[in-house]
């Protein structure tokens, strides 16, 4: 075997030659990425390219097959990961899907800090409710707090989502498709949001993975473009995001206008 490097406790994800196989196929890899306190990246690729497999990697829910995943400091496969997750903010649909719908909003989030879905047995004190409405606020859904999960429109649950990822303060917060199912307001609200949050010195570094160029928030700073597993380009969003490389990435010559910020695109 060969031999595993230590971290840099200066970065908060470090892959080297990363790889996940399931039985022959190759979800992931091999990805060299670093990702340092105070970045924002973005994941773009199109559907079945690796993005969500790499975000669970990220995320400490999957190890990988080979190459070594250093996060927080820590390396996977030689830490409790029990005591990892707790410093990692996630949000995702598989995480959507297990929310009971009569749970409230104010629950859902002040559980995160216990790591559980749902409130159950737990007791939860003031402070906590305090905190997540704070992170409720945050995201512009505070209004929200003693509604039923269940009632909430998508563009709503997805900024609940998020508050609830931004409870335990974690290090680093992933964000796998935030935008995927919201409508055009919505989304540029989540994105205006998300803009906010990347402005925010105190906020932590964040990965998120969409399909569209247009859902990348201004002030994201870094871009990986992941195609068949592979990484196409990555670095710098501005040098990264380019008609060439997505082009590349989606298999298709596009076309890519930039706007204050904004990234725009369509098949040529
Ligand atoms: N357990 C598994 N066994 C075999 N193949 C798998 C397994 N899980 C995922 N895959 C495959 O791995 C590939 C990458 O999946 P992944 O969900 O990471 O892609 P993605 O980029 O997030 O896709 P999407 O944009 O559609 O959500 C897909 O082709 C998927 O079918």
């Amino acid at each position: 075997m060969e031999p595993v490097g230590e971290p840099n406790p200066d970065l908060l994800l470090e892959f080297d030659d990363v790889l996940l196989r399931r039985g022959r196929n190759t979800l992931v890899g091999p990805v060299s990425w670093q990702v340092a306190p105070g970045e924002r990246w973005v994941v773009l690729g199109p559907n079945g390219a690796g993005k969500t497999s790499l975000l669970r990697i990220a995320a400490a829910e999957l190890h990988p097959t080979s190459g070594t995943a250093h996060l927080l400091g820590e390396t996977l496969g030689r830490t409790d990961v029990s005591e990892l997750r707790p410093r990692i903010g996630l949000s995702s649909a598989a995480i959507a899907q297990r929310i009971p719908s009569g749970e409230t909003v104010g629950d859902l989030v002040v559980s995160a800090g216990y790591a559980v879905l749902g409130r159950w047995r737990e007791e939860y004190d003031e402070m906590d409710y305090a905190r997540a409405k704070e992170m409720l606020t945050a995201v512009g859904v505070d209004h929200l707090v003693d509604r039923t999960y269940g009632t909430l429109s998508e563009g709503e649950r997805k900024r609940v989502l998020i508050a609830r990822s931004l409870m335990t303060d974690p290090e680093i917060l992933l964000l796998d498709e935030p935008a995927a199912g919201l409508d055009l307001g919505g989304r540029e609200d989540l994105v205006a949001r998300l803009a906010e949050l990347a402005a925010d010195e105190y906020a932590p570094g964040i990965v998120l993975i969409t399909h569209h160029v247009e859902e990348i928030p201004p002030g994201f700073t870094h871009a990986l473009l992941l195609r068949d597993a592979h990484v196409v380009a990555q670095g710098p969003v501005a040098e990264v995001v380019t008609a060439e490389n997505l082009s590349e990435t989606f298999a298709q010559p596009i076309a890519l206008t930039v706007d204050e910020g904004r990234y725009f695109a369509r098949r040529k």
